[in-house]
């Protein structure tokens, strides 16, 4: 383990390598993580309802404990997510008897948990994914239906980015979704982007999680969506990049290893991804894969739950996959 090439030194002209963690995989993969990367991200612990779980309570434990094993080992961490449709508290949009906030209630509240959770961490989180998949998938609307949007109204993202700015004035503003290079949704991202620059919102980059498979997306709507964004003028992060050997609507459950033809076509994706990537470095500062190793991936319950996925450079051993050596190689 130790006498493989550093993941994060192969690439470090270029951008950090990052990985996304979690109290379980703090423990098992501690190693992995110190010897490949130098960058981290919460899965989980620093979303909202982990953080902040009822209107006057703050639980930081799990995210204080990410932080001090990022700063012990040298490692940036990148911040996600404040302002997200998932995994947020019913409290935030209720008043005590039940019923809906209203939208000056769910603002104030919205600014002091971005107030509060940034300035803990102000100065040792480089970026934050200020607000997570608010694009919708669905042709006919811009903004995918949610309580923000529907009792804050659009600006919510807007609000969100200036409370931000106004709580950590260093930290890198990003704007994160997924399907990020499928061309509808892309300029569906672009436009809202560009409109949030244009009144002139503090946003300094946009989060493309890029959880992709071994056949989609192309090459080329990788490149169209990195160009696209690139033009905006912005910062691009890769955020959370994992390669699954099934097909989206691909439901199979029979397998309990991967295929050779499957680990040798996602070791060809790797090196091809990362050279493109490497062609864009001037706008991508930071590669994060959503995990480190195959022994824990959140594939492993999306989209089919209980199904084993493969989706990274280093097997459930820890060790390195063709894919890791298809990625070094094109460093
Ligand atoms: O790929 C998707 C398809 C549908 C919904 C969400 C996503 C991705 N959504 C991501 C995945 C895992 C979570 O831990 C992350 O916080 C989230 O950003």
């Amino acid at each position: 383990l130790t006498e493989n090439l550093k993941l994060h030194e192969a690439f470090k002209q270029h951008f950090l390598i990052g990985a996304a963690v979690n109290p379980l995989t703090l423990d098992t993969q501690s190693e992995l993580l110190k010897h490949h990367f130098n960058s981290v991200t919460a899965e989980n612990e620093m979303k909202f309802v982990s953080v902040h779980p009822a209107e006057n309570e703050y639980t930081f434990d799990n995210a204080d404990r990410l932080m001090s094993f990022a700063k012990e080992n040298g490692m940036g961490v990148r911040g996600h997510t404040l302002v997200w449709h998932n995994q947020t508290p019913n409290w935030m949009f209720e008043k005590a008897d039940g019923s809906t906030v209203d939208r000056e209630t769910l603002l104030a509240r919205m600014k002091s948990h971005i107030e509060t959770v940034m300035t803990r961490y102000k100065g040792s989180i480089y970026a934050w994914d200020v607000v997570n998949e608010a694009v919708s998938d669905k042709s006919e609307e811009l903004l995918r239906p949610s309580k923000w949007l529907d009792i804050a109204g659009e600006d919510f993202i807007s609000k969100a980015f200036e409370f931000a700015h106004t709580a950590d004035p260093d930290a890198l503003l990003f704007y994160n979704d997924y399907n990020e290079s499928v061309p509808e949704k892309r300029e569906k991202i672009y436009t809202l982007v560009k409109s949030l620059k244009d009144k002139g919102v503090p946003i300094h980059g946009v989060g493309l999680q890029a959880h992709w498979n071994l056949e989609s997306p192309s090459l080329d709507l990788i490149r169209q969506a990195i160009e696209r964004y690139a033009s905006l003028g912005l910062k691009l992060h890769i955020t959370e990049l994992d390669i699954s050997v099934f097909n989206h609507d691909d439901r199979r459950t029979d397998l309990k290893e991967p295929t050779t033809e499957m680990m040798e076509r996602q070791a060809e994706r790797y090196g091809q991804i990362f050279k493109l990537f490497k062609e864009y470095s001037e706008y991508i500062t930071s590669v994060t894969f959503w995990g480190a190793a195959d022994d824990y991936t959140w594939l492993n319950n999306f989209p089919v739950r209980g199904r084993k996925n493969w989706p990274f450079p280093f097997d459930a051993e820890h060790k390195p996959k063709q894919s890791y050596w298809e990625l070094v190689n094109v460093a």
